[in-house]
């Protein structure tokens, strides 16, 4: 078992969560360390100007430089790994692996034949000689070159917790982070997984437009206003939601163009009973799951949570009952994902993005001294 410290810095821009784990890329044998470390405003945007550019180039002609956005996106990362090993009471000598997922700045899932492409940037070379540390990274490419989505790769590791704490089957994980996704599981079959559309991604956008701030902190906007029938069904339209699974979304792939014309607080209201909806709709073509817990930043909202009860007839239970770590799950998902490049074994399988066959992705960068 060895010490992995994993990074993830999500769609929604707010910071980079790190986590140290003990793994072989099976099982977990402790959750250890694990920190957050919010992005400055300077630092939000260079990675939003990243992202601006990214959009604007759409995997078009000749790819942007990214290298200064990648130089603070490391920099930042590297910061909070050296916490994180001072906290743990080690030394980077100590420490096994780093998974870097970066910064997605742009998603085009795969569309017909055409293969998929994604960017994250940050730069695994360079944090591997500055950490001295064997570096995992570009985690989602080879799943994409494999047909697959590249998206989502947590679930693995959801099926691993799952596993590990034996808990009872049907359960369904869903992740509220900029964008939304589902792990299913039930007896004798593989994980199903996709996105399942915005989950606090347009929420924030309205937020930042309407009223300056980054989100409708513990759902006290959308809690004032009404939920407007026919905006919710203009959003619901979206082509994304009649597609059957793989599937995968960016960030940017929704606009709030059928809420315009609200007030403040209906806006707040009905882009919240969209995620909610939406991710009921999808665990809804899955089956009955007897649990749905959730992670990831929404599981902080209770207007957006009491919705998805409502919408799915069980409400969904913060992944603490089960004692996970929603604010850090994803970080050890790239800290077991990058033990598990290491190791060989599969990162996506084609129940969870689609991929031809089961697929280990990632490079390792390692130290030049
Ligand atoms: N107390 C709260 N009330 C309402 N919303 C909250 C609260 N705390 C966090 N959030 C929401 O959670 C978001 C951050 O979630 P998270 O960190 O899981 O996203 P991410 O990792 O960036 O996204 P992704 O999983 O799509 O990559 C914030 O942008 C905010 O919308
Ligand atoms: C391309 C990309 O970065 N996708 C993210 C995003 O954020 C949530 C959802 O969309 C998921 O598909 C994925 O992240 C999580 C960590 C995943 O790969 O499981």
């Amino acid at each position: 078992m060895k010490y992995v410290i994993g990074l993830m810095s999500g769609t929604s821009l707010d910071g980079v969560d790190a986590a140290l784990i003990r793994t072989d890329g099976e099982r977990i044998a402790e959750f250890g360390v694990g920190e957050t470390r919010d992005y400055g405003k300077a630092e939000r945007a260079v990675l939003q100007a990243a992202v601006d550019t990214a959009l604007a180039w759409n995997f078009q002609g000749e790819m942007p430089d990214f290298s200064a956005a990648a130089a603070v996106l490391t920099a930042s990362h590297a910061e909070l790994v050296e916490a994180v090993i001072a906290e743990a009471g080690l030394t980077a000598g100590q420490i096994s692996l780093v998974g870097f997922h970066g910064q997605t700045v742009l998603h085009r899932a795969p569309a017909g034949r055409q293969q998929g492409r994604t960017c994250q940037i940050g730069d695994g070379q360079a944090l591997a000689d500055r950490l001295g540390v064997d570096v995992v990274y570009d985690f989602r490419s080879p799943d994409m070159a494999g047909g697959g989505q590249g998206a989502p790769l947590a679930p693995l590791y959801h099926a691993a917790l799952v596993a590990q704490g034996q808990l009872e089957l049907p359960l369904a994980v869903v992740n509220l982070g900029g964008v939304a996704n589902v792990t299913w599981l039930a007896p004798d079959t593989d994980p199903i997984a996709f996105d399942t559309g915005p989950a606090n991604g347009l929420i924030d956008a309205w937020c930042q437009q309407r009223l300056g701030t980054s989100h409708d902190s513990n759902g006290e906007l959308a809690a004032r206003g009404k939920i407007d029938p026919a905006a919710l069904k203009a959003l619901m339209k979206h082509p994304f939601f009649a597609k059957a699974p793989p599937k995968s979304l960016d960030r940017w792939d929704f606009s709030l163009d059928p809420v315009q014309h609200l007030g403040d607080a209906d806006g707040a209201a009905t882009l919240t009973a969209f995620t909610a909806r939406t991710v009921a709709a999808a665990i809804d073509q899955l089956g009955q799951p007897g649990r749905i817990l959730a992670t990831g930043g929404g599981r902080h909202n209770p207007v957006l949570m009491r919705m998805m009860g409502e919408a799915m007839g069980v409400r969904p239970e913060a992944v603490e009952r089960v004692g996970w770590r929603g604010d850090l799950l994803e970080a050890e998902a790239f800290a077991w994902l990058a033990a598990r490049v290491a190791a060989g074994l599969p990162t996506s399988i084609p129940s969870t993005t689609g991929v031809s066959r089961p697929t280990c992705g990632g490079l390792i960068a390692h130290p030049r001294s």
